[in-house]
């Protein structure tokens, strides 16, 4: 199947027209959801416009951290004496072979085909109708196939919308005529633009930037409209990210705005000649020519024809829905209409869609728990577990310092260089990077962490189990970690805390 093509009318499971329930969309959260509920005993349908597996599959995280993946590596090798010499020397790690990291990346996404997802589904039983969904009343969803054929679904217990976000493109003049890229022709890309501009320093852009400088792109210039890259984090951590990228080549100007974008089509070299930007007068430059632009300024929810409208929900553009502690649809009378996933707002992330979407499957499906209770939502907003892939890597969960005082809490943060232990010098010459955690005066508990260095991925899980768990510090004191690992951050950290 090549890519843009919608894919076959139906799957061969086939579907009821009364199931229990319909979920719209069948990315991550969308897959979960239904699966979940099949697994409870539900008769379940999805329906998917484009590919079962959704953006992270295709266009989203998998494809973009198989390509972030080689060059990591080849860092890491380089500050690793002894093996440095083997993976090149220099500011930029020695040369990824762009060729085979896409080819990888083309692997990673099935080859832009949902074959390899579809099995999961087949063997709980979910039936997935191909086509575009849309609510048509209560408990009523209609879903026109490609050729233009319409069937209507009327499950007995429940509707899912779980259909996720796309790049929002700003009304930039001149923007759209420019082509420029998004998610999708970034991680998709077959070749490397020797100069890329990133408009937008959040997730996307950061980790897209660092990624395409060592896949060999000569000049990559972020333009953020805020103060700092990566905004949702500690300010430190967006400081540090910046470091790195200015030391390995990448430009980075923070507080401005693109005012005009315009393809120069008259001009050699370029296929498509070169892209030139232009940006306020709030400082220099003024201008800057690429040859490509990835415009990376957030996500656009994809409630458009979802005929909200016909369930008396507000279809305000750029609207993401709004859902209560169980994953319901607030507004929605009689309590059959869930959403999960990017598409609520909640937490544009995978893991947190998944996770929205286990909730929503128990609360459909009425699941208790071992005392019989119902399956509470413990969807807290506060716990979001993240990892940014840039080098170095930010993994956080809960709150920043600042976002717990703006909620009242009286906290205390703490900090220490994530290179103060001997797991950071075993792994390289280059430990950088700070590691933060937020304490709940009064409890003694976390309420945030902030992990910032390389691989720190793995340390954020242990955060989240603290926070979730409400454990204390002076249990936390007897969670020793190993030596000479980078968990000894912990330790360093509890003892900045006076233990
Ligand atoms: C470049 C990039 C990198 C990312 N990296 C990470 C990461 O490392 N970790 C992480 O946790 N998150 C990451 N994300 C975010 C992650 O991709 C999303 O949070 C996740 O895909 C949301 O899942 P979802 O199921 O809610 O929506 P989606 O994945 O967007 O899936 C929605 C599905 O619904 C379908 N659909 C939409 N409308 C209809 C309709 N009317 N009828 C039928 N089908 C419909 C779509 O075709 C799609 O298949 C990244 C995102 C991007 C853009
Ligand atoms: N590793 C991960 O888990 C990962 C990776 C990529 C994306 N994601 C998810 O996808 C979501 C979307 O990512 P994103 O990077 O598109 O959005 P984002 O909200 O993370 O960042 C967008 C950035 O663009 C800036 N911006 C907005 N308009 C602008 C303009 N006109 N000019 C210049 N800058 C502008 C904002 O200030 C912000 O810093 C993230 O919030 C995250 O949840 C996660």
């Amino acid at each position: 199947m090549s890519r843009g093509d919608v894919p076959g009318p139906e799957d061969p499971a086939g579907a009821t027209s009364q199931p229990d329930v319909v979920v719209i969309g069948g990315g991550p959260a969308g897959e979960v959801v239904a699966g979940r509920c099949a697994e409870a005993g539900l008769s379940v349908v999805v329906v998917e416009r484009e590919r079962v597996g959704g953006e992270c599959s295709y266009w989203g995280c998998i494809p973009s951290k198989t390509l972030i993946r080689p060059g990591e590596v080849l860092a890491a090798a380089q500050v690793a004496p002894g093996a440095a010499g083997a993976a090149g020397a220099g500011g930029v790690p020695g040369r990824v072979d762009a060729a085979a990291a896409f080819a990888r990346r083309d692997e990673m996404v099935g080859g832009y085909s949902d074959e390899g997802q579809l099995p999961w589904l087949r063997d709980r039983g979910v039936a997935v109708v191909r086509g575009i969904g849309r609510l048509a009343g209560e408990r009523t969803v209609v879903v026109r196939a490609a050729d233009g054929a319409e069937r209507t679904l009327r499950p007995n217990r429940a509707v899912v919308l779980a259909t996720g976000t796309r790049a929002t493109m700003p009304p930039i003049p001149g923007l759209a005529e420019a082509e420029p890229w998004d998610n999708r022709t970034a991680t998709g890309a077959r070749a490397v633009p020797r100069r890329l501009a990133v408009l937008g320093g959040g997730a996307v852009g950061s980790e897209l930037a660092q990624a395409f400088r060592r896949l060999g792109s000569e000049e990559v210039t972020v333009i953020e409209g805020g103060p700092r890259l990566l905004a949702h984090e500690e300010p430190f951590a967006g400081d540090e990210v910046r470091a790195a990228f200015e030391a390995e080549g990448i430009v980075v100007h923070t507080g401005r705005r693109v005012v005009t974008v315009r393809r120069d089509r008259s001009t050699q070299g370029s296929a498509r000649g070169p892209v030139v930007v232009g940006l306020d007068e709030a400082g220099d430059p003024r201008q800057i020519v690429a040859d490509e632009l990835l415009v990376a300024v957030g996500r656009t929810p994809a409630t458009a024809d979802l005929g909200l409208e016909a369930v008396g929900l507000s279809t305000a553009p750029h609207g993401f829905v709004e859902v209560d502690e169980q994953l319901r649809v607030r507004g929605v009378e009689g309590g059959w209409l869930y959403a999960t996933g990017d598409v609520n707002g909640r937490a544009l992330l995978t893991h947190m869609g998944k996770y929205q979407a286990r909730v929503a499957a128990d609360v459909i499906s009425g699941r208790v728990d071992p005392a019989g209770r119902p399956a509470a939502d413990r969807c807290d907003s506060a716990v979001i577990p993240r990892v940014t892939f840039t080098d170095p890597q930010v993994s956080a969960v809960g709150l920043t310092e600042q976002a717990a005082r703006a909620a009242g809490l009286d906290v205390r943060a703490v900090a220490v260089p994530t290179g103060s232990v001997a797991g950071s010098s075993v792994r390289g010459t280059d430990a950088v990077g700070t590691c933060q955690l937020v304490v709940d005066v009064a409890r003694r508990v976390l309420v945030g962490a902030t992990f910032v260095g390389h691989d720190t991925q793995e340390l954020v899980h242990g955060a989240t189990i603290a926070i979730v768990g409400a454990v204390t510090l002076e249990d936390l004191w007897h969670a020793v970690p190993s030596f000479p690992t980078v968990s000894e951050v912990w330790l360093r950290l509890l003892e900045a805390y006076g233990l």
